[in-house]
């Protein structure tokens, strides 16, 4: 198996994003020395993988709490060479790790935006006077966390044994059924199961009344069930914005085929970002 990229260093939920991966493409993988590759950021993990590097690329999507995670959108869109070739469904189980005696000796927590976003009233009620600070990855502020005992992190059990840290807290997050969602990004899906899933990016025609309703009710006539829909501005004009929609069913297979070749008079830009397994993200954190 080619190797898969990740957001690192390694001991972020998007490793584990990238192990389960692996294990669904296929069952007897084994982890080897080069198996994965854990990159700086996003724009890196997207980077591996186009110039080979990688095979696939992990990239965080959307999170039952958060919402959308606007970076990968942007970076999809602009991708002409990959596509999406898979998700994976995530419990994320965050832990607040550290060396402190108690919870009054922490003077900073230190975690991934999103992470913190996801642990905001946790923190508001037992860290209050803590300095939060962001920084790339939840893996990033184990490491850090590890160096100095003032200091804790919000991040995983995963990269609480790599990096040999107490666990403080466990589920710590507002809401105990946190979920990210992977894209895969690669340049050929691997064949799975079904139910499929396919990702696109449409703007309507114009900006008047009905022209956003005239593309969805395709999908609904058609009994295609959307999974998902958000906004991100064009960046051109305030105001105008493209629209990313998730649908069940395949884009080579009838019915969707039939309303993407339809679709095509009706929108501005139709861009198919990939056709995949659906992952039923069965796993909790509970
Ligand atoms: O920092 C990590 O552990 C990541 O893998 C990144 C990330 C994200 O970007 O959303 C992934 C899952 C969680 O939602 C928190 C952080």
């Amino acid at each position: 198996m080619k190797a898969i990229a990740y957001l690192g260093p390694p001991g972020t939920f998007s490793h584990e994003a990238a192990v389960a991966w692996a294990r669904r493409v296929d069952r007897n993988w084994q982890a080897g020395a080069d198996t994965f590759l854990a990159c700086l950021s996003l724009p890196e993990v997207m980077a591996a993988v186009q110039n080979h590097q990688a095979g696939a690329g992990i990239l965080p999507v959307e999170n039952s709490i958060e919402g959308a995670v606007n970076l990968t959108l942007d970076l999809v869109l602009e991708e002409e060479g990959l596509q999406v070739i898979g998700e994976v469904v995530l419990p994320v189980c965050h832990c607040l790790l550290g060396q402190a005696e108690d919870m009054k000796a922490i003077r900073e927590v230190w975690s991934h935006p999103q992470a913190l976003a996801q642990c905001r009233h946790y923190l508001a009620t037992n860290l209050r006077e803590a300095k939060l600070k962001a920084v790339t990855s939840t893996a990033e502020a184990a490491r850090e966390a590890r160096q100095r005992p003032e200091l804790a992190a919000i991040a995983s059990a995963f990269a609480a044994r790599l990096y040999q840290l107490p666990v403080l807290a466990t589920n710590i997050q507002d809401y105990q059924e946190n979920k990210t969602r992977f894209w895969v990004l690669g340049r050929e899906a691997p064949s799975l199961p079904g139910p499929y899933k396919t990702s696109l990016v449409v703007t309507a025609l114009a900006n008047r009344p009905g022209s956003l309703y005239a593309i969805l009710k395709d999908f609904a006539e058609a009994g295609i069930n959307l999974t998902r829909i958000e906004s991100r501005p064009t960046k051109k004009e305030l105001g105008e914005y493209l629209f990313f929609i998730d649908c069940e069913g395949k884009a080579t297979a009838p019915p969707l085929k039939e309303v993407l070749a339809g679709l095509k008079s009706r929108t501005g830009l139709l861009k198919i970002l990939g056709s995949y397994s659906q992952d039923r993200g069965e796993t909790s954190c509970s």
